[in-house]
């Protein structure tokens, strides 16, 4: 129903076509022209008449050219008229003129209207005035020219990015000037700890030339200024004489320099703000656009860039100075060290002879160089073969390699194999099961179990018996031994430390000790010097038994003679370092004073006192003890030839007269 009505009413509406077309033609938007035939204007609409400012009378029935083409361009216009018809529909730009004189961009597009016989009746054309959008492209045309030109200034600037730093800054400032088409351009730096600023470059663009470091600014006279950048990044003054934060600059600054508006951008350095960049202009009421703002703020992070990478140069410089100052102290501090540490090894031998070597005493090169091999080798695992003859210290040096060597907490084990009976010595160095032989009555562990871990010494090497060379061969070369009366081997960890006093050579020529064993224990021989070849170390080592002897003794010998000390190292000393040590004790157990009498190498002196203070020096004491030497020496004949009394050229009743006074009697 309600259908039907509707349909009713728009055939009504429909019927009424002039009246529709006339409608739709005027609320048209764009322009339209309608030509007959003969190109005459037969109709216009509102909107071109408001477009070109002409009226619809002015335009009706006229022909081309219309008053709306540009009459400079008429020829123009006209060919496009004429070929209209074969660009139906397409959109083609022109340039069209209003009646005040103005010329505006167009877009025409025309077509045709047919009658009922299909012929054409009239042509028309919609015309719309595109000059705002053109307006826009060209703008948008414009922004991106101008914002390719900006982004290669800051690229080329950029590059200037580590060069030498005030030229660049001067080159960036001609650069932006000219970009921004500005008068000045001033970079201004913090000084004194943010509370002042100092022009450092002043650019004029107009005379090419830069000023250097001339007006400073400071804090307590412009505050707001100054407190502005602890918020913002950059500021844009139109009118720097007239506004809060700059007028007060304007006396001194604006005016002489004529500047106008400007923008000021912060610097950033590497850890604080660097300064201000002004871009600054002469031209009054010229504002500075956002883009020009922005602009401003490119260069400068580009300043700031090379801030820092100047302040990182300067950083590097200083690092590599610094770093030069401290090769240069490491290698004093390296000298210093190699002779500190040569000290230390002085002062750690020193060490060493009173703590680990045993209180080994010497002042000789050649024991020195003895001890310096000592230390080599200790560290290592290495067998070491002590040569030299009895007394000179090789046990005290193969207790020292132990104390001295990472085995130091485990034991040292000490092996005499010259005072081991023959048949037993299997035994006691691998141990034994219980029963393996008479008298194996319970298992026994041998020296080289009890110092696994630890250290074996077995000194006089060289008397051990051909029959068990083979053995500790076995050990050193497979670190293994088997165990008396047992059935496994058993792998143990221990050092071998060697000494002989033998000439282990001569034995190997005499069959009487393994060539095989020899080379194995030969890895790393050291030569103990004996005590004649080093006789510098003879009065070190009498003050040292004298000082160890005291206090045994509980004695306070302080001197020795250089005449005893002089005998004492010319002596031959065939039992070395032992018979010195014995010598001195006995020295000492028989010196009464304060200074030591060395029995045999006393001087002259010292015989006549050691008479004088013998017990007894009566004359009756002396006469008894010669006459009874006479007595024993003529086996007690008093009388007669070779009697006793011829030798004293006594009568032998006066010799035994004076035998009864003094109580002389043979002895029965
Ligand atoms: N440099 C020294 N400083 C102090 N005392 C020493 C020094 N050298 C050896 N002695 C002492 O001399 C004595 C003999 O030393 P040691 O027993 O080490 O000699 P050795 O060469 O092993 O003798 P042997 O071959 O007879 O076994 C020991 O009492 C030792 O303390």
């Amino acid at each position: 129903m309600v259908e039907g009505t509707e349909r009713k009413e728009a055939e009504k509406e429909l019927k009424s076509e002039k009246e529709f077309s006339e409608e739709l033609i005027t609320s048209l938007h764009e322009g339209l022209s309608v030509v007959d035939l003969d190109s005459k204007h037969i109709k216009v609409n509102k909107a071109l008449c408001t477009m070109t400012g002409f009226s619809e009378e002015e335009l009706i029935g006229i022909k081309p050219p219309f008053p709306y083409w540009p009459p400079e361009k008429n020829d123009e216009v006209y060919d496009l008229f004429e070929n209209a018809s074969q660009k139906l529909g397409s959109n083609i730009k022109v340039t069209l003129k209003r009646k005040n004189g103005e010329y505006f961009p167009a877009s025409l597009s025309y077509s045709m209207i047919k009658g009922n016989n299909g012929k054409v009746k009239a042509y028309f054309a919609t015309i719309n005035d595109i000059s705002l959008s053109v307006k826009a492209e060209n703008i948008l045309k414009d922004n991106i020219i101008l914002s390719n030109q900006r982004k290669n200034t800051i690229i080329e600037l950029a590059n200037l990015i580590g060069e030498d730093f005030n030229s660049s800054l001067l080159k960036i400032a001609k650069t932006s000037a000219i970009a921004l088409d500005i008068a000045l351009v001033t970079i201004w730096k913090y000084q004194d700890d943010d509370n002042e600023l100092l022009s450092k470059l002043h650019y004029n663009l107009l005379t090419d030339e830069a000023q250097v470091e001339n007006l400073t600014i400071y804090k307590k006279d412009y505050p707001d200024y100054f407190n502005i950048f602890e918020t913002k990044n950059s500021i844009n003054i139109s009118d720097v004489n007239t506004d809060p934060l700059t007028k007060a600059f304007s006396e001194k600054y604006f005016k002489p320099n004529q500047i106008t508006s400007r923008v000021d951008v912060l610097i950033y350095g590497r850890n604080k703000h660097y300064g201000i960049v002004s871009f600054e202009c002469r031209v009054p009421n010229r504002v500075f656009t956002h883009e020009e703002e922005s602009f401003a703020t490119s260069i400068a992070s580009i300043v700031s860039l090379m801030v820092e990478s100047k302040e990182r140069t300067l950083a590097e410089k200083e690092i590599a100075k610094t770093n030069q100052q401290l090769t240069e102290a490491n290698l004093e501090l390296n000298d210093l060290r190699k002779q500190l540490e040569r000290e230390n090894v002085y002062l750690r031998n020193e060490l060493d002879l009173v703590f680990n070597y045993e209180e080994m005493v010497y002042g000789s090169a050649e024991f020195s160089n003895v001890l310096t091999q000592v230390e080599q080798v200790a560290p290592t695992n290495a067998t070491v073969l002590l040569l030299g003859e009895s007394g000179t210290g090789k046990e005290l040096l193969a207790r020292a390699i132990h104390n001295i060597s990472t085995r130091n907490n485990k034991p040292l084990i000490k092996v005499n194999c010259s005072a081991i009976p023959r048949e037993l010595i299997e035994s006691e160095l691998f141990g034994h099961k219980k029963g393996s032989f008479t008298g194996a009555f319970a298992d026994k562990i041998g020296k080289f179990e009890l110092a696994d871990g630890g250290t074996l010494f077995l000194d006089e090497i060289g008397e051990l018996p051909l029959d068990m060379q083979p053995k500790i061969l076995r050990f050193l070369q497979e670190g293994e031994i088997e165990v008396v009366g047992g059935v496994e081997t058993k792998t143990l960890d221990v050092r071998v430390i060697a000494a002989t006093n033998r000439n282990l050579e001569e034995e190997i020529k005499k069959k009487q000790f393994r060539e095989d064993l020899y080379f194995r224990l030969n890895v790393f021989p050291v030569n103990v010097p004996s005590l004649r070849d080093r006789k510098d170390d003879v009065p070190l080592l009498v003050e040292h038994f004298v000082d160890k002897f005291n206090k045994a003794y509980d004695k306070q010998v302080k001197y020795i003679s250089d005449e005893a000390m002089t005998k004492l190292k010319a002596y031959n000393w065939p039992g070395n370092i032992r018979e010195l040590e014995n010598l001195v004790e006995r020295a000492l157990i028989l010196s009464t004073g304060d200074t030591l009498i060395v029995p045999g190498f006393e001087t002259a002196n010292q015989k006549i006192k050691q008479r004088i203070n013998s017990k007894d020096l009566s004359l009756d004491s002396v006469l008894r003890n010669h006459i009874l030497e006479v007595l024993e020496g003529c086996n007690w004949k008093i009388s007669g030839e070779k009697g006793a009394s011829e030798l004293l050229g006594l009568k032998p009743s006066t010799l035994r007269d004076r035998m009864s006074k003094l109580g002389i009697k043979k002895p029965k």
